[in-house]
């Protein structure tokens, strides 16, 4: 069956995290920059008027339907707006590593919402999608409201951004990591100095640190290893809570070399950094 709307659900990078506090229900204050990259998975809708109710096309592996972001998302748009609409069926091509710190179930979760508000011609406003959003994760709100920018809170509260739209080369070193069992490290530093940041940032992103980079290091050789191989080409980060790391560069061709002599093994990708969300940049094509 051809799909009603097919939709791309990108990466994300931090391309810093600091970690400035911790409030009283344990969760962490952070201060942190999220960019878009031109690289992720894509969703596919297919409207089914006599079948109701949400439905994944095919499970995605390791995730059991319920709890899949894809699913919930659609459930807690259905729950806020009531009604009688048509059934959907939604398929996914995954390419973004699970567990990655590329924000992937997060970003399935807000393309989601914008593709069924759209589908459904639901027509909720972006502060309305992305209040859903945040009842899902953290990372949702970004997704949902599609430009690059500075997160405070938890992430949920976010300044517009327009960092160097410069390339990049991200490594998925051979392990997945837990972003609960970072957070819950001993030895993590939870008292980075709060920084201001004019919304304009166009700065040097690397000169700012991930505050989970340590304790990732110590906890998994793979990213360690990996982060070292990197940096010898210029400053190498962790995205998130990784397990994936990310080097930034000029221009593609420069990636692409760095890309092209990688150790044997190791997998990853070149993308773009962008500041508009790629999804919200199909959805001003439809309009
Ligand atoms: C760290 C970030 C940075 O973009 O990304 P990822 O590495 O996951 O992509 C996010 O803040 C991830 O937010 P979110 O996606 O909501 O985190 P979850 O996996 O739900 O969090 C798992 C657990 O980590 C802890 N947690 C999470 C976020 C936070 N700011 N403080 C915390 O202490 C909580 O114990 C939570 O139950
Ligand atoms: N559609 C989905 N895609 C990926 N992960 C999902 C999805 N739905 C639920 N999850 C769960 O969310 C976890 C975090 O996945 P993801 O957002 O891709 O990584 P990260 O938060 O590290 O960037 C996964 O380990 C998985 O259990």
């Amino acid at each position: 069956m051809i799909p009603d709307l097919i939709l791309p659900s990108p990466a994300k990078l931090n391309l810093f995290l600091h970690i400035v506090g911790r409030r009283d229900d344990g969760y962490h204050e952070l201060q942190t920059l999220f960019q878009f990259l031109d690289y992720g998975d894509e969703l596919s809708f297919t409207l089914t008027p006599g079948e109701p109710g949400v439905r994944l096309a095919e499970p995605v592996p390791g995730v059991d339907d319920e709890d899949n972001l894809i699913v919930r998302a659609a459930r807690a748009l259905l729950e806020r707006v009531g009604g009688d609409l048509p059934g959907v069926t939604i398929g996914i091509t995954k390419r973004l590593p699970m567990g990655g710190g590329l924000g992937g179930g997060s970003s399935n979760a807000a393309t989601t919402l914008l593709g069924l508000n759209h589908l459904w011609q639901l027509d909720l406003s972006t502060d309305e999608l992305a209040g859903i959003g945040l009842g899902l994760g953290a990372d949702v709100p970004v997704f949902v409201r599609g430009h690059a920018a500075f997160g405070e809170g938890v992430g949920e509260t976010l300044t517009n951004t327009n960092p160097p739209e410069d390339w990049f080369v991200v490594l998925k070193p051979g392990c997945n990591i837990n972003t609960g069992k970072i957070f819950s490290e001993q030895g993590l530093t939870r008292n980075t100095p709060r920084i201001k940041i004019a919304p304009a940032f166009e700065g040097d992103a690397s000169r700012y640190r991930n505050d989970c980079e340590d304790v990732v290091r110590k906890l998994y050789p793979e990213v360690n290893q990996s982060l070292e191989w990197l940096s010898q080409f210029g400053p190498a980060r962790l995205t998130g809570t990784g397990a994936c790391i990310f080097g930034r560069f000029p221009t593609e061709s420069a990636a692409r070399i760095i890309w092209e002599s990688k150790p044997s093994g190791v997998t990853g990708f070149v993308a773009k950094g962008v500041n508009k969300s790629p999804l919200h940049k199909k959805l001003t094509e439809l309009k």
